[in-house]
């Protein structure tokens, strides 16, 4: 595990050894050395280093505690998803009821992060499914949705593991995701149009058919 010596450098615990800032070694591979109490103290010694550089004042008793808290809101809300530990574990039934027509959960709410900007986006999912046999606990589906949109996101790739996780737990290929969002990068800065939202989809095995489909969008309207 990895501390701050009295430099502010990390060092390794056990040796005392310097450890680059930046983590090059470690960046992007998701090493399961970095546990969350380390991946807090790195994010919150870095954030500190980014509000000094805006010039705001950690004297200050409301901005003191304010690379603390990024840190403990990155790790453990915002991007809780990108720790596989945290997937939900998912209720399967028996479809006993033989009920064959399609189920939608719709609404589900979105509250994401913009990879390229780091500011949320927000907005609803809308998820439906055949049953090949089983049948998921309905939370479970908003469950789904809420891990992979803990993750600094693009829409399309969002849209695309929902689907996926969902096809994995139901076994079924029988499977429609419509995300529809608004990104604040687009709508806090940049070109800000704040009445844009971006709709994504993703249909497969009997959702390709027309029927099934249109009925799908009848019903999300
Ligand atoms: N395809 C896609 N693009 C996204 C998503 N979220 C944000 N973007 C876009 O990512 C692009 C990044 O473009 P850049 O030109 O590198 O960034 P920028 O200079 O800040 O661009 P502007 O937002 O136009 O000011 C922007 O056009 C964003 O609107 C997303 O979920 N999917
Ligand atoms: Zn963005």
């Amino acid at each position: 595990m990895f501390t701050i010596n009295s430099n502010g450098n990390y060092v390794e615990e056990t040796n005392g050894k310097f450890v680059p800032p930046l983590f090059n070694e470690l960046l992007g591979t998701n090493d399961s050395t970095l546990d969350d109490e380390a991946k807090m103290l790195l994010i919150s010694n870095h954030f500190k280093q980014i509000m000094l550089i805006l010039g705001l004042d950690l004297n200050d008793d409301s901005l003191k505690a304010t690379p603390d808290r990024v840190a403990k809101m990155y790790v453990k809300e915002l991007f809780s998803g990108l720790n596989a530990d945290n997937k939900p574990d998912v209720t399967l039934f028996e479809n006993k009821y033989r009920y064959n027509e399609m189920l939608i959960e719709k609404n589900i709410t979105v509250y994401s992060c913009c990879e390229h900007h780091f500011v949320p986006i927000i907005g609803k999912a809308h998820v439906a499914y055949f049953s090949s046999g089983k049948v998921i606990g309905l939370s479970k589906i908003n469950r789904i949705v809420q891990y992979y949109c803990k993750r600094p996101q693009v829409q399309e790739r969002l849209t695309e593991q929902i689907a996926g996780a969902l096809k994995e737990a139901l076994q079924t290929e029988d499977v429609a995701v419509v995300i529809d969002a608004a990104h604040l990068c687009v709508a806090s800065r940049g070109v800000s149009d704040v009445n844009s939202t971006t709709i994504t989809s993703h249909y497969s095995g009997k959702f390709r058919k027309e029927e099934p489909k249109r009925e799908f969008i009848s019903f999300i309207k």
